[in-house]
């Protein structure tokens, strides 16, 4: 158990005493908690398979994602191996490791390891009778869906980019230019950084930037000004890491969108504890932002987000070339300043 992050590592200490996990879900002892491996089967159009769970079990006639119980002696990988063959027959080609979380039923509190399958051997078919649909995050048209997996969908809605202006540095106009050249090429979701903006130039840039995106459905959040982003009908807030760690809850719903800037391990277990919507964590690389501070590298930048349950944005030197490695470790993508003129 040591090692496991955040909740999961709590929970393991706890040693049977009831705790909250940070997520508005209690867990009462490590020994009941109940591992569960799930499948993100995700084709190239971003849709994802759902299946309905069969007569018989708990919650029979619930939609879920593919997967079940990790046996003694399993991995959760090998554990879903195991239950792909045998509730699809399909042999997984590629996984990566995403999400962990964990939730409380009446019948059991079960620790979800979430996998994301990109590419896979065979066509699923429902092995054990059960239906099986293929799903968008946006428009879930399947229900009741377990409990558990509204958070799920949500972290699937967020997309594997995200972007940061800097038009402090690259001027403003260019900035506008390449923002407006990155939505055409797929970008959806964008961070205002502007750290050396006077007040009246930032909400000008952040208008401008807000009017774009909301041409192309991108969404984008303002750094730590709450403000500012409802005034100017933005999707959310980005919180500094100074300021998350002096906040006592998270910030009100209607300001939509909530992700947080971490560093280290303390700063996740505040977003967790707060139950944001996404982390950025970094730098992982040397960065031209932050010279002088020293960067994680990929493995540390792992190890800090294993068992994590929100999706986690790798950010620092980064390029689009690097999402694959980024993805392959845990995470849910990358966060760009300069490589975003690679989109
Ligand atoms: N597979 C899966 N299980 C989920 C999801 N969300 C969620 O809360 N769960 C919970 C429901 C169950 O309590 C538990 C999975 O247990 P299960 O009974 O389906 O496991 P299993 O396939 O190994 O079944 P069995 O052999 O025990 O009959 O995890 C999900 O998206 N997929």
């Amino acid at each position: 158990m040591a090692g496991w992050h955040g909740s999961l590592r709590v929970i393991a200490q706890a040693g049977g005493n009831a705790l909250t996990n940070g997520l508005g879900m209690t867990a009462t002892d490590a020994s009941t908690v109940v591992a569960v491996a799930a499948a993100v089967i995700t084709q190239p159009d971003g849709n994802f398979l759902l299946t309905c769970r069969p007569e018989g079990k708990p919650y029979a006639g619930y939609w879920e994602f593919p997967g079940g119980k990790v046996e003694a002696e399993e991995t959760p990988l090998q554990a879903l191996g195991r239950e792909l063959q045998e509730e699809l027959g399909i042999q997984i080609q590629k996984a990566d490791p995403w999400i962990t979380r964990i939730f409380n039923y009446s019948h059991a509190t079960v620790c979800l390891h979430f996998f994301r399958i990109t590419q896979w051997y065979g066509k699923p078919w429902g092995r054990e009778g059960q239906q099986l649909s293929w799903q968008s995050s946006v428009n879930i048209t399947v229900s009741p869906i377990l409990p558990a997996n509204a958070p799920v969908f949500r972290a699937l809605s967020l997309p594997s980019v995200y972007a940061i202006t800097h038009a402090s540095q690259q001027g403003v106009e260019a900035s506008l230019q390449q923002i407006e050249q990155a939505f055409r090429n797929g970008l959806r979701l964008i961070q205002v950084r502007e750290k050396e903006m006077d007040e009246k130039a930032l909400r000008l840039f952040s208008e401008k930037v807000v009017w774009l995106a909301h041409d192309f459905d991108a969404r984008v959040l303002l750094n730590s000004n709450m403000v500012l982003s409802r005034q100017l009908g933005a999707d959310g807030v980005h919180l500094t890491g100074p300021q998350l760690m002096t906040l006592p809850e998270r910030p009100d719903q209607e300001y939509g969108w909530c992700g947080a800037s971490c560093h280290n391990v303390e700063e996740l277990d505040q977003a967790e504890k707060l139950g944001l919507d996404f982390v950025v964590l970094g730098p992982v690389l040397p960065t031209l932002s932050h010279p002088g501070i020293k960067p994680l590298g990929w493995q540390k930048f792992a190890a800090l987000i294993r068992h994590y349950p929100l999706p986690v944005y790798a950010l620092g030197g980064l390029k689009l070339d690097d999402l694959v490695v980024a993805q392959e470790l845990g995470a849910h993508g990358v966060a760009m300043m300069r490589g975003i003129d690679g989109i």
